[in-house]
This record gives structure tokens, C-alpha cells and sequence, in this order.
């Protein structure tokens, strides 16, 4: 262990999306991308799909416009240290930190995130629910972008949850392949800063499954964004479209780690019912933050 003083984190997961959390209240860490990419590494580091710091939104310049409004700001960034706008699985076991660490009282919650605040609904226990905004997609039922793996392609639709996914209704998962590269989709242009990738099937009358491939952290077992821009998109599939019709509409979303519920209402909100556990806690050799690439991490 180095001298510096340890950093404490936590480990959490929301349908088997993983994220390493790291408590940082008043914005005082260094996490360059780099040092994010060490700590979401699964065999030299603690390992996730991505990371979860707990600033104060008065502390962070991308928050402090929000602290009035949510105290706390999720700052998301992807395995690769990327930063993304939103994660809907990060803010659902966000949410659950906070509680649990007596950040704040469980019932309702706002969290500042890139993407905006969203509202969150916690009981001590169970399942937690995300008011996740409304998605933007391009008018008209017609898929709009194309998705290729390996031999195969499918027409994809565009839709924004505050992050960038493509979504094709495929005839089996099997058919996305392994998944280890980003699958192709064009135009590019349609996505200047990446895109989610989300591959559908249906199992059965508003209930469908999906795998993922996300920007940033490769294939994962879930992705809660994803799950609602494939709910939207399997509605509208459907003829289905609660701000025209003026009735909700509900889709079961099962994903490899688990399921989630995802309801569309009639104002174009979206909300998204799953899981939110907490798994571990412990303290970080801060040289993990600090080494260089490929160094690793002396011991002792
Ligand atoms: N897993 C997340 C999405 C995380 C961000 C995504 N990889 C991106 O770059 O947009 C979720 O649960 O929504």
C-alpha cells in the first residue's frame, strides 16, 4: 500500500451492470480517464461496466447549475474512462448508496446527472424506480440507421435517453455474435459522439429481451438507458405511443442480468422499475489511481 491515504469505495450493481463507487463529496480527487480504466479493470483493478463518483452538484462545474434542485451528481464514467451523459443502472445503485449511507432518506430523491436531474424512488428495501425523461427519437415509425455484425445487418431505430443508442429487432440474440468488437452502424454521422447498441427479441405481448453492446465498456449484462430506448422503440413498433394516444403503455425488459419494468406515459415521461444492491466496501491502494499504464500496482 502506498502512503498516500487509502480511498474508499464501494462495489454495487443494478441487473448485474456493475459499477465501482467511488465517494468523492466535495469533488477532491484526480480521476483522469486513465485512472478510471485501472479501477474498472476486473483482474488488476476492482473491476465494473463503469464508475460511479458521489460528488456534491455544488462541488462539480458540470453539477453546480442543478445543486438547487439535487443535492448530489452522479458523475458516470464508462470502463474505458470515458464520460457518458446517463446511466439509468448507475442511478438506480446511486440512489441506493446514498440512502444506505445516510445520504439521503429513502423515499423521493433527485440526482444531477449530464443528462439532466432525474427523479428516483427508493423504499429501504426492493426494487427502486427512475424517472428517466423522455426519449428523442426521429418522427415516424421508420427505422433510421442500420446495424451490422459479422455477415448480417438490421435496420436500426435512433433513440436518445440523454445517451445515443441504436436499437435492431433481430430474429435471435445469438445472431449479435460475441459481441468483443462494437458492432458497425451507419451513418456514422447520425452518432458524432458513439452510440449504445441494443439487439431485440420479443418474448411475448409487451415483454421483449435484448443484449447490449455499450459504448465505452463493450457487452454487458444490462443497460438500464438501453432498456428504455428498447422499450420506446418496441412500442412504437407496436403502434404504440402514449404521448399521441394519451394511454401508457408498460414492457417487461429482460436483460442477461435480470429484468426490468419500463412504463412510457402519456407526457412522454419514461420510468423504469429494477434492482439497486450494493455488494462490497472497502479502501483502494491510491497508487492504483496514480500508476502508469501497464506499471501495475507495487505491493506492500
Ligand atoms: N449501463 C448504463 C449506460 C452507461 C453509459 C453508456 N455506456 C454510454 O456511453 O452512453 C445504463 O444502465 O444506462
Amino acid at each position: 500500500m502506498s502512503s498516500a491515504a487509502p480511498v474508499r469505495f464501494l462495489k454495487g450493481h443494478g441487473t448485474e451492470n456493475d459499477f465501482v463507487i467511488i465517494p468523492d463529496p466535495d469533488g477532491a480527487l484526480d480521476l483522469p480517464a486513465a485512472a478510471v480504466a485501472r479501477l474498472c479493470d476486473r483482474r488488476a483493478g476492482i473491476g465494473g461496466d463503469g464508475l460511479l463518483r458521489v460528488v456534491r452538484s455544488a462541488a462539480h462545474p458540470e453539477a453546480r447549475a442543478m445543486a438547487g434542485e439535487a443535492e448530489w451528481f452522479m458523475d458516470y464514467r464508462n470502463a474505458d474512462g470515458s464520460v457518458a451523459e446517463m446511466c439509468g443502472n448507475g442511478v438506480r445503485v446511486f440512489a441506493r448508496h446514498l440512502a444506505r449511507a445516510g445520504l439521503a432518506e429513502a423515499g423521493e430523491l433527485a440526482v444531477a446527472t449530464r443528462a439532466g436531474v432525474r427523479r428516483v424512488h427508493l423504499a429501504k428495501d426492493g426494487d427502486v424506480t427512475v424517472r428517466m425523461g423522455a426519449a428523442r427519437l426521429p418522427a415516424g415509425p421508420e427505422p433510421s440507421v442500420t446495424v451490422a455484425v459479422g455477415g448480417r445487418t438490421w435496420p436500426a431505430r435512433n433513440v436518445n435517453m440523454g445517451n445515443p443508442h441504436a436499437v435492431a429487432f433481430v430474429a435471435d440474440l445469438a445472431h449479435a455474435g460475441d459481441l468483443r468488437t462494437a458492432p458497425a452502424v451507419t451513418p456514422a454521422a447520425a452518432y458524432p459522439e458513439g452510440v449504445n447498441v441494443e439487439f431485440v427479441v420479443d418474448r411475448g405481448p409487451r415483454h421483449v429481451a435484448l443484449r447490449v453492446h455499450e459504448r465505452g465498456s463493450g457487452e454487458t449484462r444490462s443497460c438500464g438507458t438501453g432498456a428504455c430506448a428498447v422499450m420506446v422503440a418496441a412500442a412504437r413498433r407496436d403502434g404504440a405511443d402514449p404521448a399521441a394516444d394519451g394511454v401508457p403503455v408498460t414492457y417487461t425488459v429482460d436483460v442477461p442480468g435480470g429484468r426490468l419494468v419500463i412504463t412510457e406515459h402519456a407526457d412522454g415521461g419514461i420510468e423504469m422499475t429494477g434492482p439497486a444492491v450494493i455488494v462490497a466496501e472497502g479502501t483502494v491502494d491510491p497508487a492504483l489511481l496514480t500508476a502508469s499504464p501497464g506499471a501495475g500496482v507495487p505491493n506492500g
